[in-house]
This record gives C-alpha cells, sequence and structure tokens, in this order.
C-alpha cells in the first residue's frame, strides 16, 4: 500500500480533533469524509477506517511511540507512523518520518501485547472493571472481540418489502449480502460499502441495526393492536421494529428526555412508512404517571456503559469515565422502579442495555425484583449476549411480566 499525502493529513486532522478536542469519531469521519469529492471509495475507507484504528489502539501506539496525551501533531505523526509500520506499509521519505525506528517499533510491540491492557488499548480502569465483573478469562476473550471492526447489519423493514426483494434490490446496487441464521430480520453485507445511499435505503426497506440489537424487540413478544410504550426510544432503532413487527397496528408511544432524538425518529419513523407511532418528551413525571397501569409492553432499552458496543464507537474507551458508570447504575435503578408502573397488570417488559456487565444487566434486574414495585413482577427469561460467543455486539435483555 503506498500513502497519500492528502488522506493521510486528513487522518491527522481528525485525530487531533478526536484526541484533543474531544469530538466524537464518528461524526469527525463523517465530515473528514466531506473534505474531497474526488476521493473514491477506497480513499474513503482508507481515512475512515485508519482513524478508527489508530482511535481503537490509541493507548498501545502511543506507548509505542513514547508520547503522551495531548498530542501535538508531531506525536500523532509518530502514532501514525507506528500504525503503518506495524501494518507492514512502506514509510515515504517525509520529514515526519525521517526518525522512525522501525525495527525497536516492533519489538516494543512484541514486549507491550503481553499485557492486556496495552495489547487490548484499554484504560486500567476498564480492564479492572471488565475481569472483575466477567472473569479473567471472559473478559480476555470479550475486549479482544470487541476491538475488531464490526460488520455491517441490516434490518428488513418488513413492513415494506421481505429479505428475499431486499437481497435483490441492493444487489441491482451492486451490494451483496447473506442471511444470518437466528435472526429472523438480518442481512450482513458481504463487504463494507455506503449502504445510506442506496434506493432501498431512501425508499425505507431497511434500517441498518446490529444483529444483536434485533433481538430486542422480538424479545417483548408484542402483537398488533397492543398498546406499546418504548420509553428509551432515542432516535428509534428498536421502536420502528417494534412497529413493523406490530404490522403498524395498535399504539406506540415512543419517550425519551431529548427531543432533539425524538425527532430523528419522526423522520425515519416516515421513511419506514411507520404510522402508529406517537412521541412524547419525557419533561416532568406527568406523562409518566398519565399512563400508569395503561401498557400492554414495555421497553426499557436504559441508558448504559455501551461496554457491549466499543466495536463501534471505539473512541468511548477513552470518553467514559468510572464515576459515569456508577451514575448510570443509579439511573438505571431509577428508570425500572419509575416506567415500569406503566405496564398493566398481566402486561410484559423488557429492561435492556448494550452492557456486558453484569452489574448493568442481571444484577439490576435481581435488584429490582426485591423492590417494593419490582414484587409485582416476575422474570420470564433473560438472554446476555457477549460479542466473542456470538460475533455481534453485547447486549442483555429481560423479560418480565406483571402479576
Ligand atoms: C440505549 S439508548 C436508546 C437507544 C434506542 N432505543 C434505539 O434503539 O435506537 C438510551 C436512551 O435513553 C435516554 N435516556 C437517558 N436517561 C433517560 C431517562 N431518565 N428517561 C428516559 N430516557 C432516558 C437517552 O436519551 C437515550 O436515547
Amino acid at each position: 500500500m503506498r500513502l497519500h499525502r492528502n488522506l493521510c493529513f486528513a487522518v491527522i486532522d481528525g485525530l487531533h480533533k478526536i484526541f484533543n478536542e474531544g469530538e466524537y469519531a464518528d461524526k469527525v469521519i463523517q465530515q473528514l469524509l466531506k473534505r474531497d469529492k474526488r476521493w473514491g471509495s477506497r480513499d474513503r475507507g482508507f481515512v475512515a477506517e485508519t482513524v478508527y484504528e489508530i482511535v481503537r489502539y490509541q493507548r498501545l501506539y502511543a506507548e509505542i511511540a513514547n508520547v503522551k496525551a495531548p498530542y501535538d501533531r508531531d506525536n500523532l505523526w509518530r502514532i501514525f507512523a507506528v500504525w503503518a509500520t506495524l501494518k507492514g506499509i512502506k514509510l515515504p521519505d517525509w520529514k515526519y518520518f525521517t526518525d522512525t525506528p522501525s525495527r525497536k517499533i516492533k519489538g516494543r510491540f512484541d514486549e507491550l501485547s503481553k499485557i492486556r491492557k496495552y495489547r487490548e488499548s484499554i484504560p486500567d480502569w476498564i480492564d479492572e472493571l471488565g475481569s472483575k465483573e466477567l472473569g479473567e478469562t471472559e473478559w480476555t476473550k470479550e475486549i479482544a472481540k470487541q476491538n475488531e471492526q464490526a460488520d455491517v447489519i441490516l434490518r428488513v423493514n418488513t413492513l415494506k418489502t421481505n429479505k428475499k426483494d431486499l437481497q435483490l434490490k441492493l444487489q441491482s446496487e451492486d451490494i451483496e449480502t447473506e442471511t444470518l441464521p437466528n435472526h429472523p430480520y438480518a442481512l450482513k453485507l458481504k463487504e463494507r460499502a455506503n449502504v445510506f445511499m442506496t434506493e432501498a435505503f431512501k425508499d425505507g426497506w431497511f434500517e441498518v441495526q446490529d444483529a444483536s440489537s434485533q433481538l430486542v424487540a422480538d424479545f417483548l413478544d408484542v402483537k398488533p393492536g397492543m398498546k406499546v410504550v418504548d420509553v428509551c426510544a432515542g432516535a428509534g432503532g428498536k421502536t420502528l421494529h417494534l412497529a413493523s413487527l406490530m404490522e403498524n397496528k395498535g399504539q406506540i408511544i415512543a419517550m425519551d428526555i431529548y427531543e432533539s432524538k425524538l425527532k430523528k425518529l419522526k423522520i425515519r419513523a416516515r421513511r419506514n412508512g411507520v404510522h402508529n407511532i406517537e412521541m412524547k418528551v419525557i419533561d416532568s413525571t406527568k406523562p409518566i404517571k398519565k399512563l400508569h397501569g395503561k401498557a400492554d409492553r414495555l421497553l426499557i432499552d436504559a441508558p448504559c456503559s455501551g461496554l457491549g458496543v466499543l466495536r463501534r464507537n471505539p473512541d468511548a474507551k477513552w470518553k467514559l469515565q468510572p464515576e459515569f458508570v456508577e451514575n448510570i447504575k443509579q439511573t438505571q435503578q431509577e428508570v425500572l422502579e419509575q416506567y415500569s408502573k406503566m405496564v398493566k397488570s398481566g402486561g410484559k417488559m423488557v429492561y435492556a442495555t448494550c452492557s456486558v456487565l453484569p452489574s448493568e444487566n442481571q444484577k439490576q434486574v435481581e435488584k429490582f425484583l426485591t423492590s417494593e414495585t419490582g414484587k409485582e413482577f416476575s422474570l420470564i427469561k433473560d438472554k446476555k449476549i457477549l460479542a466473542h460467543k456470538s460475533g455481534f455486539d453485547g447486549f442483555y435483555m429481560a423479560l418480565l411480566e406483571k402479576k
């Protein structure tokens, strides 16, 4: 592979924004890809994948390069040189690479790779937390898997089409897909592609949604005609899936504390041909109290550490703080306690997270079941998904029934 100067500059600019200005990797990459209209798909792929990979392995590469944050531009070039050397890329004779000690880099890499927190490039506290909660063996496998690039998975919108027709339509746009066993609505891309540019996407035939996430709406056991509340709906990945499982019949109330997220859901719902969703911002306890005892089904897709989806958000390793994880556990208990009151007697609720930590998952459900409100519920089943076992995102979901 030959390095192109303008693409490498784009990578360095992106890293500067992510590491030094606290910007989110996905947003930075989106902006970078708009920089030069002449870039082809290979150029764009190089910029996106290189930025993601260096973000993913920041700790390891910085340690090898012997630089410390905050990184100035020279430091970022040194980190870049480590990445390129380890990839076996011949460094051009640019001034940034004049003193690159290639042999030393490989030696340092072999040495540091023996230590998990460097090899997997994670902060000490996440490494300690993960191994404390999952045990050394599971955590070692899990964090390794969470450092791999995630596949692109689509969820077919059964309100508009079916898997076969979607596959054919995508094929006509040069995108090859395959089905996944045990994931009835999923198609996996054989090669990465910008699916958002396709006619099929614009026509609302699919959404991009990881295979594990697709299991959540199914878990809630919804039927057409039901009254369903999705109380942490965000931009509605799972709300849209619920709507298609309900065949657009019945009522879905999508709620969130952020109006901006629900506005995105509105746009997505229009594209998906979904018209049974009502959106409500949670700006007081009123909208919740109004629904006490009314819902046939309730989805609590709780805010969490995101320690199951690091493949998609590698920068979360550096943005996440121990206090945030502690606080979010408190929020999880509160949302379980307050929102479960919306479930009617005989109704069901799913508590889900995209975390692999038992303390955010089964432990939270166990604690809830012993509380005053929780005593009215019983656990029907739960599912713990680890990335290294499933090949998809780490997730947790529990189905509870109100007596
Ligand atoms: C895991 S995300 C939801 C993802 C979404 N369900 C989807 O499938 O795309 C959690 C959501 O909970 C929202 N949230 C955080 N605290 C909340 C609270 N106290 N009550 C309701 N929603 C909350 C966040 O804004 C965020 O959108």
